[in-house]
């Protein structure tokens, strides 16, 4: 393995990037192959709310609901046919950089996903400029106690998160559960075209509205608090699969190579796939068709683990 490769040790090759190529870098919608950059934002969002009107329309579903006090603490739970409490959950963690996204155009994998048996819950969080980093990250650790309380019998919580929603739920292989006085069921992570070191970050206009000082993005960094502090998976058994589109720019493959690196010379069951003919958004609002790699991956995950290979 070389040095570059090993993250963190060697000279991370942002650091030697004009500021117009780290901007370029770091603009999913600017290394998609199919579509104008513009158009791909519509289309997303577009895709993200007939997936979720749809959801809502035949699902049995509890939308809104409080896991804290905050008024942006709420998330939308969808229901498979079968009615009980010991069901796989998969959790998704929107997208957005951190400034925008919305659990309300994010229920893309709520059709294929209940249709085999699997309750979809989406998680909202409070995006910047209402919510810092920190806020946000708590934000998704109260939402997985407070399902792992509602829900003591589930089957397995499955966390999935896209961009910087990946983000959000990395920063969940870091919290110590005991500590919080619960222990989250945890089978797998799905960390989907995710950015797991936010230095970079500081130095685009992405941190416009983020205001993230240097040291706010090394608290916030999965890649670098994992080399500091190694954690473990309370269950052996949990894997993370670290996922990058083979459209995504070169640092978001980066990001994603390093980020499994150092999860499997940690602790943690990890795997790397790069998704052939995909981009950034691609990559996620697929999950809207059942025979699409990344549905089969998650649901062939889910059902190893809770039914035995
Ligand atoms: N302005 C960004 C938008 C973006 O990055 C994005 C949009 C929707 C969902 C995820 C995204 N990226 C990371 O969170 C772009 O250039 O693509």
């Amino acid at each position: 393995m070389d040095a570059a490769r090993e993250g963190g040790k060697g000279e991370a090759p942002w650091k030697k990037m004009s500021e117009t190529e780290l901007e370029k870098q770091y603009s999913p919608s600017r290394w998609v192959v199919r579509l104008g950059a513009e158009e791909v934002m519509r289309t997303y969002s577009m895709i993200g709310n007939e997936a979720t009107k749809r959801a809502r329309a035949t699902r049995r579903s509890l939308l809104d609901v409080p896991y804290g006090d905050g008024d942006g603490d709420k998330l939308d739970i969808y229901f498979p046919d079968a009615v009980s409490e010991a069901l796989p959950l998969l959790v998704f963690v929107y997208g957005g950089y951190w400034q925008s996204g919305s659990k309300d155009e994010s229920a893309y994998m709520v059709g294929p996903l209940t249709a085999q048996g699997v309750a979809v819950v989406i998680v909202a969080y409070d995006t910047a400029p209402k919510g810092t980093l920190d806020h946000m990250v708590d934000q998704v650790t109260r939402s997985i106690l407070f399902l792992q309380k509602q829900y003591p019998r589930n089957e397995g919580i499955y966390l999935c998160g896209h961009s910087a929603g990946a983000h959000l739920a990395a920063m969940m292989l870091l919290v110590n559960w005991t500590k919080q006085g619960v222990v989250p069921n945890f089978k797998g992570f799905f960390l989907v075209s995710g950015v797991y070191d936010l230095e970079p970050i500081v130095y685009t206009t992405v941190n416009n509205p983020l205001h993230m000082t240097l040291e706010d993005a090394r608290r916030n960094s999965p890649q670098w608090r994992l080399e500091v502090t190694p954690t473990q998976p309370m269950d052996p058994a949990c894997h993370v699969l670290v996922i990058v589109g083979q459209h995504d720019s070169p640092e978001f493959h980066r990001q994603a190579w390093d980020f499994y690196q150092t999860l499997s010379r940690g602790r943690w069951e990890a795997s790397f796939r790069e998704l052939p003919d995909v981009d950034h958004f691609e990559i996620i609002w697929k999950l809207t068709q059942e025979d699409y790699a990344l549905t089969q991956i998650l649901l062939k995950t889910i059902f190893q683990e809770s039914k035995g290979p």
